[in-house]
Formats: structure tokens, C-alpha cells, sequence
């Protein structure tokens, strides 16, 4: 996510990708737009919102405009032949109304030389930052848009789980993805940034490097033609200009289940830098996670400056979800109260003068924080969310379990990353150098590197 330059046009608000949404124009056209799964949402395509894109197309006299990858609510992504160098690239158009952010921290981390990066597992991380090939600018019906090329990846994490009805990655793939996790975080706090949206949306699987250089038949041969969709308005207004005919759904690179993807196919990078920012430069008080991920200070200390401190609970969510199949403070309807109902049920009380702002907490505990247990419902405790979440699956897909051992050197190192205070959780030093990290994480991730 990218946060906003100037304030969204009135009726546009920030889309999700998913609901229908008023466009509100100039012109004061008043259109509505039936939504299409997968598509993104089509009232964005607004003053300030998402430039309007067709395959076949060619941007900045060289980038030709082959399939789309995805969007997000401050871009579309599209799979593009860079051709001047006659290969494929990811295109990322940002929405006019985002700022520069993204671009920034890309380019300060491309202009790094491994001298910078100094040695250690620190240094390890610059595998998984997104190489930033080019940035070039197109001006649109809505406004000037920032355009970032990149490497292709294969999909999210989040997409591939999704699309593998969320089955449990085979454990040494798992281990070898968080222990990159770890160590893509460890580079970037190392170098002074903090990521400000780490989760498995973000996280993309790479593609093996010959993919780049498949020609435009091969792509289509393996990929197939681009999937496209009419759009249609509520009440068959006629489309506002600037608003494509048609929705183009995001490509699908043929891949394994995510439950049988091998650990040659585990290499990751982790993307969408638009959330990143320095905190010794600028202050922060925002952390615009998904709630499951988002640290309680962002509810609770709102004045409060944000640092490294959110991104390390981010992490420790991730690497959860990436060993589990849920979020370990799942949030069924998404609020923030059930967000803090789940990180009570495993955590434990929050600190009193939290403890004291949160409106609902007698509902379902004591006034000290113990849990106040209907007959039929479990208590989520850190326990009761490992056998759950983590261990049950495997069992159920006849997949290797944790053994005792590495279970609690895992909960040691999430612990203290889940420590409710900002200023008591551990940093990223602290997880490179945990046993699981080091006992667990790290070899499976040195045998991926030997699966290349
Ligand atoms: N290099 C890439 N290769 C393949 N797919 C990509 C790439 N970059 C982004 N995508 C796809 O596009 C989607 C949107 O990208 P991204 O999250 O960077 O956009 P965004 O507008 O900043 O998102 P949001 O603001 O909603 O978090 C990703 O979830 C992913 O599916």
C-alpha cells in the first residue's frame, strides 16, 4: 500500500478490490460499477486513482503490455517484455494520488553496494529485496502516475495458499520461507528502514530466472491468453471515459500445490515498499498492516511515533501464518475488537492503561484478563493455537509435524516479538540469533540455496 499524496477524490475512499464503488467525476457522472472477483476495483479508475491500462499496449516507448499480474489498492501490476532487453518485467502503475515513497526506498536500496551491506546473515536479506530495474512516469486521464519495473514473480504467498485452499507448506519449505522472512527484515532494519506492511500478500515466490527470458509464444503456450471481462455499470450507464471496457484478470503461472511445493521453488522476495520509512528521519504514527497483523500499540499509543518495534510483531505474524494455516489473532469479521480479543485469548492481560481504554474487555474476560469460557468455545491460548493452527493440518495432510523441541524453540522466539509494549519486544538481532532461527530455519534455507 502507498500511502496517499493528496486526500482520495471525493466518493473514491481506498478500494478493496472486491465491493462495488461509486466514481464521482468532474463531470459529476454518478456510475456505479458491478464488481468482478479478482479485478480491481473499477471506481477507482478515477481523478488521482489508476491509470487505464490494455494489453498490447506499450508504455515509455519500450515496455509492451502482455498479461496482468495483480493490483493493489494504490496500483495495477502487469506483466510486461521489456523490449530493449527482451525480457519480461513487472510493471507496477502506481495511482496518481501516491506518492513517491516505493520509488525512494527501492532506489536507495539499488544504489547500496554489498560494501554498504558489510557481512553477516544481515547482509543475506539483500536477496530478498525487490530489484528495481527502471521508473519512468505516464501521463494519464487522471493524473501522472509512477511506474516501477521489476522482476516477475510468480504470485503471493497469499495467492498460493488461497489457491491451495490454505493446505500447510511441506515444513522445511516453510522454515526455509520465514527464515528469508527473518533475514529480508534484518537487512532492511540493518540499513535503517522499517517495511510498515510485512504479510503474505506481500511476500512474493520467485520465478526461476530462465522464465524471464520466455519468449511471448512460450508465455502464452504455459500462462494462456489474458482472461478478460466486460465491465458493466449498474443501470447500463455508459462507462465514464478513462475507465477500461474490460477487466483483465491476473495471469496464473503453473506451479505445484502450495503443499507440495518443493523447496527448490521456496525463494521469495518481498515487495510492496510503500508503507517504508525511516524512522530516524520522519514520524509515523500509522501502521497499515492487515488488523490480524497489526501491532496493538497502532490502537492503543495512536501519538505515539512508530518504529521497528511494529514491523517485529508484523514478522512474528507472518512467520506464523507462514507455518500455520490462519493468522494466529484470526479475525473472522475483521475489527479491530476481535484483533484484541484474539491477542488476549493467547497473550494474555494487556498492560493496565490499555487494559483500561479497551471499551469491550469485560465482555468475554475478567477484569483480570481471564478469559470468561463459554462451554462450547476454546480458549485460544498460544498452545491451543500451535496444535490447532499448525499441527493439525499436517496431521490431516499426512504432513511432518513439529516435534516438541522445535515447538518450543519456537514459541521462544515468538514470545518476546508478540511482547504488548513496543519498548519490550526483542529485535531483529534477537530473532536472527534464536535457536529456532538458527537450529531450524536457517539449515533448510541453506539446502534451498543449494536447490537453485
Ligand atoms: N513483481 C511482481 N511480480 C508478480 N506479481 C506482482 C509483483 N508485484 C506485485 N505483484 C502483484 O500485484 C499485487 C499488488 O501489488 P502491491 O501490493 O505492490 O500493490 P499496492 O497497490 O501497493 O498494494 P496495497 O496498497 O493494496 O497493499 C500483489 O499482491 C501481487 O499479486
Amino acid at each position: 500500500m502507498s500511502k496517499l499524496a493528496t486526500p482520495s477524490p471525493s466518493g473514491t475512499g481506498t478500494g478493496t478490490g472486491t465491493g462495488t464503488g461509486t466514481r464521482t467525476s468532474d463531470s459529476d457522472l454518478d456510475v456505479h460499477f458491478h464488481a468482478i472477483d479478482d479485478a480491481e476495483p473499477f471506481y477507482r479508475y478515477g481523478p488521482g486513482g489508476y491509470h487505464p491500462v490494455a494489453v498490447g499496449d506499450r508504455l515509455d516507448g519500450r515496455y509492451l503490455i502482455l498479461h496482468k499480474l495483480g493490483h493493489g489498492s494504490y496500483s495495477t501490476v502487469w506483466l510486461a517484455r521489456d523490449q530493449t532487453l527482451q525480457r519480461l518485467v513487472a510493471l507496477k502503475i502506481c495511482t496518481a494520488d501516491s506518492c513517491l515513497r516505493e520509488a525512494e526506498t527501492l532506489s536507495f536500496l539499488r544504489n547500496l553496494s554489498e560494501v554498504d551491506d558489510g557481512g553477516g546473515d544481515g547482509a543475506l536479506g539483500r536477496r530478498m529485496m525487490p530489484r528495481l530495474l527502471n521508473t519512468f512516469r505516464v501521463e494519464g486521464p487522471h493524473g501522472t502516475h509512477t511506474c516501477l519495473v521489476t522482476d516477475v514473480a510468480r504470485c503471493s504467498l497469499n495467492e498460493a495458499k488461497r489457491r491451495g485452499s490454505h493446505a500447510p507448506l511441506v515444513l522445511p519449505v516453510a522454515r526455509a520461507i520465514a527464515a528469508q522472512l527473518v533475514l529480508a527484515v534484518a537487512y532492511l532494519h540493518g540499513k535503517g528502514f522499517v517495511h510498515g506492511d510485512l504479510h503474505l500478500g506481500n511476500v512474493l515466490l520467485r520465478l526461476p530466472e530462465e522464465c524471464h527470458l520466455w519468449s511471448n509464444e512460450e508465455l502464452l503456450m504455459r500462462c494462456g491468453e489474458p482472461e478478460q471481462e466486460p465491465v458493466h455499470t449498474f443501470d447500463d450507464k455508459p462507462l465514464p471515459p478513462g475507465v477500461p471496457s474490460v477487466a483483465t484478470l491476473p495471469v496464473w503461472f503453473p506451479m505445484e500445490r502450495i503443499n507440495k511445493l518443493p523447496l527448490s521453488d521456496a525463494h521469495i522476495v518481498l515487495a510492496d515498499f510503500g508503507e517504508s520509512y525511516r524512522p530516524s528521519q520522519e514520524s509515523r504514527f500509522e501502521c497499515c498492516t492487515p488488523v490480524h497483523a497489526r501491532p496493538p500499540e497502532n490502537r492503543f499509543e495512536p501519538t505515539k511515533p512508530k518504529s521497528f518495534p511494529s514491523d517485529i510483531w508484523t514478522l512474528a505474524c507472518a512467520v506464523w501464518v507462514t507455518l500455520a494455516q490462519r493468522p494466529l489473532f484470526d479475525t473472522f469479521l475483521g475489527t479491530e475488537d476481535t484483533a484484541t480479543w484474539m491477542q488476549v485469548q493467547a497473550l494474555g492481560k494487556l498492560p493496565n492503561e490499555w487494559w483500561e481504554k479497551w471499551d469491550a474487555r469485560l465482555e468475554d474476560f475478567t477484569e483480570e484478563g481471564q478469559p470468561i469460557r463459554a462451554d462450547d468455545c476454546p480458549v485460544y491460548t498460544f498452545d491451543y493455537q500451535f496444535n490447532d493452527a499448525i499441527q493439525e493440518g499436517r496431521r490431516k495432510y499426512e504432513m511432518q509435524t513439529m516435534d516438541s523441541t522445535e515447538k518450543e524453540a519456537l514459541l521462544s522466539m515468538l514470545r518476546p516479538m508478540l511482547a504488548y509494549r513496543p519498548e519490550q519486544r526483542c529485535s531483529i538481532t534477537d530473532v536472527l540469533s534464536s535457536k529456532w532461527i538458527t537450529k531450524y530455519a536457517m539449515p533448510d534455507y541453506e539446502v534451498m540455496l543449494t536447490r537453485v
